[in-house]
């Protein structure tokens, strides 16, 4: 289908107040959209249907599940040769914000140094008015971003409007064969150059390496492990290495894989619950789907693939909220963490752009 009789089709869908979800897959230039034909929002506690997911951070089977049996389904495609390089969109910063995110910061260099804390992710929420929404105009933006990342566009009435467009794999899945990821560490290279990885990115890169790996030992039964390479998302780089194997029989559901990783060390910290405590106590927000995952669930004998969901947004008629968040370890730095967060917010700036 045409992309702007797509994205005219979408707007109609919201206009209806019906739920859909549209995506597309990191080097895929397919687009599709699955539009459900009612409001339902069924419960999929045991992952075992087959539909599109959208789960908090506080995951505790609350996720939204939109079942691929009530949908009708179109697609189109992007020209990813077609896609421009950023420029970086202006934001307006209140000195408030910059000083509440730079405080949370210097609480948790304190807390690790002080407790068996060593890493946690805080996080902070931007909200930018909107004189309205253009949809369309969000949809054409969001799929030609970039290529490599996930892309998408969740709507349910309960939710509102959720997209984002994630470098971070939570699960892929096939059978009894898994992939996952450990992300972290984050650079911003200036034309190109090759990124001078310090101490401070691979340590907080490793906690998340070292956390899977523990996590999973129980369910699975072979276990591989990449080298670590930079990894790129837009204008900027991660550190990822590679894990993937296979699950035990008895433990190979989809269910027990999430359970196992979520939340790992990339967007939580570590130790687990320590990480978890500090960000419950001291964030000050609800991080409501940031965080969470987002994804696809297929068969069992098709490729299920569930993302982290960052570099996202909420959107309301006259209202952007911007999610962006980062690993603090001993050796950060609150400014630089707070320029981090900046840089992260480019990716969904870069959708709203013409709207602001
Ligand atoms: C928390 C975010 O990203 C995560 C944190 C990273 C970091 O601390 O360097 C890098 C990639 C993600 O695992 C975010 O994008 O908001």
């Amino acid at each position: 289908m045409e992309i702007d009789l797509f994205c005219q089709k979408i707007k109609e869908h919201y206009e209806s107040k019906l739920p859909f979800m549209v995506f597309a897959h990191p080097e895929s230039n397919e687009i599709t959209a699955y539009l459900f034909t009612s409001k339902i929002n069924s419960r999929n506690d045991n992952f075992e249907q087959a539909g599109a997911i959208l789960a908090p951070f506080d995951f505790a089977d609350n996720a939204y599940f939109l079942p691929i049996d009530q949908t009708t389904t179109i697609t189109t495609h992007v020209d990813l040769s077609s896609i421009h390089p950023m420029t970086e969109v202006p934001l307006n910063e209140d000195f408030l914000e910059k000083q509440a995110y730079e405080a949370l910061v210097q609480k948790s260099i304190k807390t690790i140094q002080n407790t068996p804390l060593k890493k946690v992710v805080t996080s902070r929420k931007k909200e930018i008015d909107l004189p309205f929404l253009d949809l369309e105009n969000v949809l054409k933006r969001l799929f030609s971003l970039y290529a490599s990342v996930f892309t998408y566009c969740w709507y349910h009435p309960e939710t509102d409007i959720w997209c984002g467009a994630t470098p971070e794999i939570l699960v892929k899945k096939k059978d009894t064969s898994f992939a996952t990821m450990a992300l972290a560490g984050t650079k911003k290279p200036q034309n190109g150059m090759v990124v001078d990885w310090g101490h401070k990115e691979k340590n907080e890169q490793k906690y998340v390496v070292d956390a899977i790996s523990k996590n999973l030992e129980k369910i699975t039964s072979v276990i591989k492990i990449s080298k670590t390479y930079s990894h790129p998302a837009g204008t900027l780089v991660h550190l990822r290495t590679d894990i993937e194997g296979v699950i035990k029989k008895s433990r190979s559901s989809l269910k027990s894989i999430v359970n196992a990783l979520h939340p790992t060390p990339a967007i939580c910290g570590t130790p687990k619950e320590v990480a978890k405590q500090f960000i419950d106590n001291n964030e000050g927000y609800d991080r409501e789907f940031y965080t969470g995952f987002v994804g696809i669930i297929r068969p069992e004998s098709e490729t299920t693939s569930l993302y982290v969901n960052l570099r996202c947004m909420r959107l309301q008629p006259k209202k952007a909220t911007l999610y962006v968040g980062g690993g603090i370890t001993e050796d950060s730095n609150p400014e630089l963490e707070f320029i981090e967060t900046q840089n992260k917010m480019q990716t969904m700036l870069q959708v709203l752009h013409p709207l602001l």
